[in-house]
């Protein structure tokens, strides 16, 4: 069975429990063809959990996952239909590249030649012959690609493939999606770090403590999760907080002042004028990404820092 045409990754209450520890909650969403699709979430969330379900190496607690139709362990070449890079450092340290990539060819049935053809397309073919071991991160991630492309793949998914990079990394990791992507082919991407993923990605799914938050464009992310933000700034910032939560605003902190939303700039200044809070600062603020996440992912960040937790001046 085909899956509609352009979902190739279709998760449907996708649930994964280890022990006590839900790490995937009832996760629906689709993914599709010829676009970036970037998995976004804090540490912790559950991306690299749905990873390996999607890839058929852990087994979901209920729930299904499928690929173009099919479930991984019913396809009948799975890396001809779908390449993942999950750590980069996975390559035995006395290798080369080219020796890695050949046996990973041999035992996959997959035809020798394309061994040089990625070597070629990650730009690694001059260092084929050095020991994998040696390698930098970013010529491991690029090796890792490398392994994910050998089927010549319409899906691709990769963990967290810029984290440790450097920018000349990030930007070759992001034009190098771009590029699979214009192919035709699904890129499935995931990474904490909201910034990265406004540049590389087009598509969002968002997770919070295993459960979806968003799915979407990136462009009605930020839309939708920036309305009515409201940048303020006052001597009395924590009467003003009072004030504001106490007439249903949403609160964040923002250097010394705070994110309002919920709430226009002309509601936020009749209030503070009713309670005759002095304002230093009132302005309406197309929020960043960042923004929009920390927003979103709102009770849902494990790791949040004291700053995230509401006003406190
Ligand atoms: N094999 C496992 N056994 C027990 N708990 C696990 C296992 N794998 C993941 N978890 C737990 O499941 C939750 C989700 O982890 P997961 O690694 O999927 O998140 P993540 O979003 O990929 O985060 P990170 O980027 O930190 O890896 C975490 O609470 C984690 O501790």
């Amino acid at each position: 069975m085909r899956a509609t045409i352009g979902r190739m990754i279709e998760a449907s209450g996708l649930t994964k429990h280890y022990g006590r520890t839900v790490a995937v909650d009832n996760l629906s969403f689709t993914v599709s063809e010829g676009r970036v699709t970037g998995f976004l979430g804090p540490n912790g969330a559950g991306k690299s959990t749905t990873m390996r379900m999607i890839l058929g190496l852990d087994r979901p607690t209920s729930g299904d996952v499928r690929i173009d139709g099919e479930h991984y362990r019913d396809l009948r070449q799975p890396l001809r239909t779908v390449g993942a890079l999950l750590d980069a450092k996975w390559v035995h340290p006395n290798r080369s590249a080219r020796a890695h990539l050949s046996w990973l060819a041999t035992s996959n049935k997959l035809p020798g030649t394309a061994v040089d053809e990625v070597l070629d397309l990650v730009g690694l073919t001059s260092v084929a012959r050095k020991n994998a071991g040696g390698f930098s991160l970013g010529m491991s991630q690029r090796l890792g690609i490398a392994a994910a492309l050998l089927g010549d793949p319409k899906v691709l998914l990769f963990d967290e493939p810029v984290n440790g990079l450097d920018p000349e990394g990030i930007l070759w990791i992001r034009r190098f999606m771009h590029r699979l992507a214009e192919e035709g082919r699904t890129v499935f991407v995931s990474s904490h770090l909201l910034s990265e993923m406004s540049q590389t990605a087009q598509d969002l799914v968002v997770i919070g403590r295993g459960k979806l938050i968003y799915q979407g464009t990136v462009g009605d992310f930020i839309a939708h999760a920036t309305e009515n933000s409201v940048l303020v700034r006052s001597p009395e910032l924590g009467r003003l907080a009072e004030v504001l939560s106490a007439e249903g605003a949403k609160l964040s902190q923002d250097g010394d002042g705070l994110q309002v939303s919920g709430m226009d700039s002309a509601e936020v200044g009749e209030l503070a004028a009713a309670a005759r809070i002095t304002l230093h600062e009132l302005s309406n603020h197309a929020g960043s990404l960042e923004q929009a996440f920390i927003q979103l992912t709102g009770g849902t960040v494990e790791y949040q820092a004291a700053t995230e937790e509401g006003p406190t001046a």
